[in-house]
C-alpha cells in the first residue's frame, strides 16, 4: 500500500492522477446509470444501452488508465505503441460490454459476476496498455503485484456491481460508482507500482511527437465527451421513462377513476365502434342481465328489441342531440323501456374509426308512473271503471266506427235509486263499497267489447256496440236493472237499491257523443218519473220537457237566492164548530216572467235537484216566524218532503228554528206523507219521535192515496190523519169515496187520532163530514191559501166555518 502511495506521490503527476480518478468515477457512475437503463428498457433498446455502456465504460476505464499512465513519470522518456494501445481500448470496451450484459440480468450472483468481468476487463486492458509503453529500457512487472492488482480489479468490480445494482437509486448508484472507481484505480496504481523500468542506454529513444500533457488533455476531452453524452442520454432517458411511468400511472389511476365513475352511475353506458361494443359499465350489465365482459364484442343491435332496431339505427345514424326511447332485451327475454342518448368521440384513434357512446337510462319507473297517471286521468279511482273523459273518448271512437260500418251503438245512462239513502245512513264508507259492488256487477253484465263507466256520483253509463237487434239495448237494460236490484252485502248488512236507465241509440237519437249522452240522460229522467227500477228509450219529445225542466231548475235557484218565494196560509177549522184552529203553510212562487208556478210542479223538481233542503228550511223559518205572531191557540202546519228526512240533523234544525222564532213546539204541526215511511221507516220514525217528544205534532198527509198501511198508524202515534181531497171531492157522487172517508174517521176515533178532511169546497161536503163526526176540515169553503197580511181578518173571526156555511 505504501509502495502504491509512494508511487502515486513521487512518480506521478498528481494533477493528471486527479483527472484520471475523476474520469474513472464518471465512467463508473455512467456504467451504473446505463445498466439501470438497460434493465428497464425493452429487449430491442436493451442491446443499444449495453452497446452504449460498453463504449462509455470501456472508453472511461481506458482513459483512466491512459491518463494515469501519462501521469506516470518513471524518469525516462515514455512513448506509446499504437497497436497495443488500440487493442487495449478494444479489450476495455468488449469486456466491459460483456460485464454489463451479465450484470444487468440481475439473477442471483450475476451482478457480482458482471462486476468481476468488468474488473477483469480493466485488468486485461491495463496490462495490454502497459505493453504499449515504449521506454529506453526494460519494463518488468512483479508477478505478485500483477496478481494483487488483478484481484483488486476483479473483486472490487464484483463488490461494486453487487452494491451498485442492489437497488436502482442514486445512493446505490453512487456507492457502486465509488467502489468501482476504487477498484479500477487500485488495479491501475498497484499494477503501475509493480512495474520496474530498467533503463537501457542502448535502447532507442521513443518518438515523442505530442507532449504527454496535450495527449492527456485530448484523451480527457474525448472521453469526457463520450461519458457526458452517455450519462446525459441515460439521465434523459431515465427522466423520460419515469415521466412516462408516472403518466402511465396517472392514466391507470384516471382509468380506474373513470371506471368507478361509470360503474357508480345509474345510467348504463355502452361504448362502441361501428356496431361492436368495446366497453360498458356495471349499470348496463345489470340492466341487460349479462356480465360486462360478455357484453364486450357483441353487436349493439343485439341488446335491443327487434321493434327498436330501426329506431336506434336511425337515431345513431342521425346523431341527434335529444334522447330517444327504445326497448332493451334483458337476458331473460323481458323488454325494458329505456331512454338512450348517443355521443360521438370525434378524437379518432390510429385506425381512423370513431368511438360512440350510448348512455342508456332505465325508464321503467317513469313509464309506470306515466301509466298510473294516464290510468288515473282516465279511470275512476274508486271503482276502477273508465271515467267520463275516457267514456266520451271511447264513444267518439265507437261512433266513428259505427258511421263507417253502419252498425248501431247504444248508450245507457244509469242512476242508482236510493243511493243517497245508503250514503246518509251507512256513511261514505258504505256508499263507496256499494259503488264498488255496483261497478263489479256492471262489468259482469256487459260483453268485453262494451264499455261500462262511472260518470260521477251514482251515475254510471254503458256503451253497447254492434247492436244487431232493436231489442238488444232493452234486454241489456233489463239485465242491469235485475242485477242492481239484487241485495248488496255491505259489511254484513243486506241493502237493496235499484237503478233507472235511459237509452239512446245511434243512428237516430244523436250524431255526436255529447248528443247521445244527453238523449240517454233525458230518457233516464223519464225512467225515474215512471217510478224507478225501470228503463226508457229516448223519444224526441222528452228533450223538450227536459229543457223545460232545466230552465225551471235554474230559475228556482235564482228564486231562492232572490227571495221570490212567499208562504201562504190556508185555514184549518174545527169541523163541528167551525173554529179556526190553525193554518197550513203552502209555499208560493211567482215567476217574474211565467207568473205563478204551482208547488206540485216545483217541489218535486226541488227534491230532485237538492234544492228542497234550503227551500224547506226557508219555509219552516218563515212559517214559524209568522205563526209566532198569531194568537196562542193557532197552530201552523208545515209540509215536510221525504227528501228533507235524508238530512240527519232535520229534528235538530227544526227545534233550533222553534227556539229562534219563539214559537212553542206544540203550535207546530208537521205534515208528512206515507211514502216517507216506506224507504227507511225506523230512521224516519226515530226523527219524528225526537220532534214529538219535544211537543211538535205530526200529521199523516194524503192518507188513502198511497199504501194506507195501518201498521204505520200503529207503530207511530200520529196526532192527525188527513184524508186526501180526492176522496172529499168524490164523496157525494162516489159511494166508495164516502165509505173510505167513513172508515178513516172511524179508524181515527178508535186510535184516538184526529182526522182532517182536505179539499172541502162546498157546504154539502161540510155537512156530510159533520154528520160523520169528522174532527177538522180544510178547503176553499173555509178559505183559500192567502198571504199572511190577509190573515188578520181570519185570525179574529171566531167561526170561519159558520160564516162560510152561512154565506
Ligand atoms: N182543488 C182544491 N185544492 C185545495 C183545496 N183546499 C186546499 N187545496 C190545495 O191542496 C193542497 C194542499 O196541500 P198538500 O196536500 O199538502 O199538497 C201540497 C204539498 O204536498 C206541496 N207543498 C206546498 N207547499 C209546500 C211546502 O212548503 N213544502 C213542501 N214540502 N210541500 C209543499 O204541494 C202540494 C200542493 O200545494 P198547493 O198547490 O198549494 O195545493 C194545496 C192547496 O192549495 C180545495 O178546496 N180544492
Amino acid at each position: 500500500m505504501l509502495q502504491v502511495y509512494d508511487s502515486i506521490t513521487q512518480q506521478h503527476d498528481l494533477r493528471l492522477v486527479i483527472v484520471a480518478v475523476f474520469i474513472c468515477f464518471l465512467a463508473a457512475y455512467t456504467t451504473f446509470s446505463l445498466i439501470g437503463r438497460a434493465v428497464e428498457a425493452g429487449a430491442k433498446a436493451r442491446a443499444w444501452w449495453i452497446g452504449a455502456g460498453a463504449v462509455a465504460t470501456g472508453s472511461g476505464v481506458w482513459a483512466t488508465h491512459f491518463i494515469a499512465l501519462i501521469a506516470y513519470q518513471p524518469n525516462v522518456p515514455v512513448g506509446y505503441a499504437l497497436g497495443p494501445t488500440l487493442l487495449s481500448v478494444l479489450i476495455a470496451m468488449v469486456i466491459s460490454g460483456l460485464g454489463l450484459a451479465v450484470s444487468m440480468t440481475r439473477a442471483i450472483g450475476m451482478p457480482l459476476l458482471g462486476g468481476a468481468i468488468i474488473g477483469a476487463g480493466a485488468g486485461a486492458m491495463h496490462y495490454v496498455g502497459m505493453s504499449a509503453l515504449v521506454v529506453p529500457g526494460i519494463v518488468e512487472s512483479d508477478t505478485s503485484t500483477v496478481i494483487a492488482s488483478l484481484l483488486i480489479g476483479i473483486v472490487g468490480g464484483g463488490v461494486a456491481a453487487l452494491i451498485g445494482l442492489a437497488k436502482f437509486d442514486p445512493t446505490h448508484r453512487l456507492s457502486g460508482a465509488i467502489l468501482l472507481t476504487l477498484a479500477i484505480c487500485g488495479l491501475h496504481f498497484t499494477g503501475v507500482t509493480g512495474a520496474v523500468v530498467t533503463p537501457d542506454p542502448s535502447a532507442p529513444m521513443p518518438e515523442q511527437t505530442v507532449s504527454p500533457v496535450a495527449l492527456a488533455i485530448a484523451v480527457t476531452a474525448v472521453t469526457l465527451m463520450v461519458l457526458c453524452f452517455a450519462l446525459a442520454g441515460s439521465i434523459l432517458d431515465e427522466h423520460l421513462v419515469s415521466r412516462s411511468a408516472k403518466e402511465a400511472e396517472r392514466l391507470a389511476a384516471s382509468e380506474a377513476r373513470f371506471r368507478q365513475l361509470t360503474d357508480a352511475t345509474f345510467e348504463g353506458i355502452l361504448m362502441h365502434k361501428g356496431s361492436r361494443i368495446i366497453d360498458t359499465n356495471r349499470a348496463m350489465s345489470e340492466l341487460m342481465g349479462v356480465p360486462q365482459e360478455a357484453l364486450v364484442g357483441r353487436d349493439v343491435m343485439d341488446c335491443v328489441a327487434d321493434s327498436s332496431r330501426p329506431i336506434l339505427r336511425k337515431y345513431m345514424g342521425d346523431d341527434i342531440d335529444t334522447a330517444c326511447e327504445i326497448e332493451l332485451r334483458h337476458a331473460d327475454g323481458t323488454l325494458i323501456p329505456a331512454e338512450v342518448l348517443t355521443r360521438t368521440f370525434r378524437s379518432e384513434e390510429g385506425n381512423g374509426t370513431t368511438t360512440h357512446v350510448l348512455a342508456v337510462r332505465d325508464i321503467r319507473e317513469r313509464k309506470e308512473a306515466e301509466e298510473r297517471i294516464r290510468h288515473m286521468a282516465h279511470h275512476d279511482s274508486l271503482t276502477g271503471l273508465p271515467n267520463r273523459r275516457m267514456f266520451m273518448d271511447r264513444l267518439v271512437q265507437v261512433l266513428a266506427r259505427s258511421k263507417r260500418d253502419g252498425t248501431t251503438v247504444a248508450v245507457l245512462c244509469m242512476d242508482l235509486d236510493r243511493f243517497k239513502h245508503v250514503n246518509d245512513l251507512g256513511g261514505h264508507a258504505a256508499g263507496d263499497e256499494l259503488l264498488r259492488q255496483v261497478a263489479r256487477r256492471l262489468g259482469d253484465s256487459i260483453r268485453t267489447e262494451d264499455t261500462a263507466a262511472r260518470l260521477g256520483g251514482d251515475e254510471f253509463a254503458v256503451i253497447q256496440v254492434g247492436v244487431a237487434h232493436p231489442d238488444g239495448p232493452g234486454i241489456m237494460a233489463e239485465r242491469l236493472v235485475k242485477s242492481i236490484g239484487k241485495p248488496f252485502d255491505l259489511g254484513g248488512a243486506q241493502t237493496m237499491i235499484g237503478t233507472s236507465i235511459g237509452i239512446a241509440l245511434h243512428p237516430g237519437d244523436g250524431e255526436e257523443g255529447e248528443d247521445l249522452v244527453r238523449a240517454a240522460d233525458t230518457a233516464l229522467y223519464r225512467a225515474k218519473e215512471a217510478g224507478r227500477g225501470t228503463f226508457r228509450f229516448f223519444e224526441a219529445e222528452m228533450d223538450v220537457r227536459l229543457q223545460e225542466r232545466r230552465l225551471l231548475e235554474r230559475d228556482l235557484r235564482q228564486a231562492l237566492a232572490e227571495e221570490q218565494l212567499r208562504v201562504h196560509y190556508q185555514p184549518l177549522a174545527d169541523c163541528g164548530g167551525g173554529k179556526i184552529v190553525g193554518f197550513e203553510a203552502l209555499v208560493r212562487w211567482t215567476h217574474p216572467v211565467r207568473g205563478p208556478i204551482s208547488p206540485v210542479q216545483f217541489i218535486p223538481l226541488a227534491e230532485e235537484c237538492g234544492l228542497i233542503m234550503p227551500l224547506g228550511a226557508w219555509v219552516m223559518r218563515r212559517a214559524c216566524t209568522d205563526a209566532a205572531t198569531w194568537p196562542d191557540d193557532k197552530l201552523v202546519a208545515v209540509n215536510l218532503s221525504p227528501a228533507q228526512f235524508r238530512h240527519a240533523d232535520l229534528a235538530k234544525e227544526i227545534l233550533a228554528v222553534l227556539k229562534e222564532t219563539g214559537l212553542p213546539a206544540n203550535r207546530l204541526e208537521l205534515e208528512v206523507t206515507e211514502s216517507l215511511l216506506i224507504d227507511d221507516p225506523d230512521r224516519v220514525l226515530a226523527t219524528l219521535q225526537v220532534l214529538k217528544e219535544a211537543g211538535v205534532r205530526i200529521s199523516l198527509d194524503d192518507f188513502g192515496t198511497g199504501y194506507s198501511s195501518l201498521s204505520y198508524l200503529q207503530r207511530f202515534p200520529f196526532d192527525k190523519i188527513k184524508i186526501d181531497r180526492s176522496f172529499v171531492s168524490q164523496m157525494e157522487k162516489n159511494a166508495d169515496s164516502m165509505s173510505i172517508i167513513r172508515a178513516v174517521i172511524a179508524l181515527g176515533k178508535s186510535l184516538r187520532i184526529k182526522v182532517t178532511a182536505e179539499g172541502v169546497e162546498s157546504a154539502s161536503q161540510l155537512n156530510l163530514l159533520q154528520q160523520e163526526n169528522c174532527d177538522l176540515v180544510q178547503g176553499y169553503l173555509l178559505g183559500k191559501p192567502m198571504a199572511k197580511e190577509d190573515l188578520g181578518k181570519m185570525l179574529s173571526i171566531a167561526s170561519a166555518t159558520h160564516e162560510a156555511a152561512a154565506s
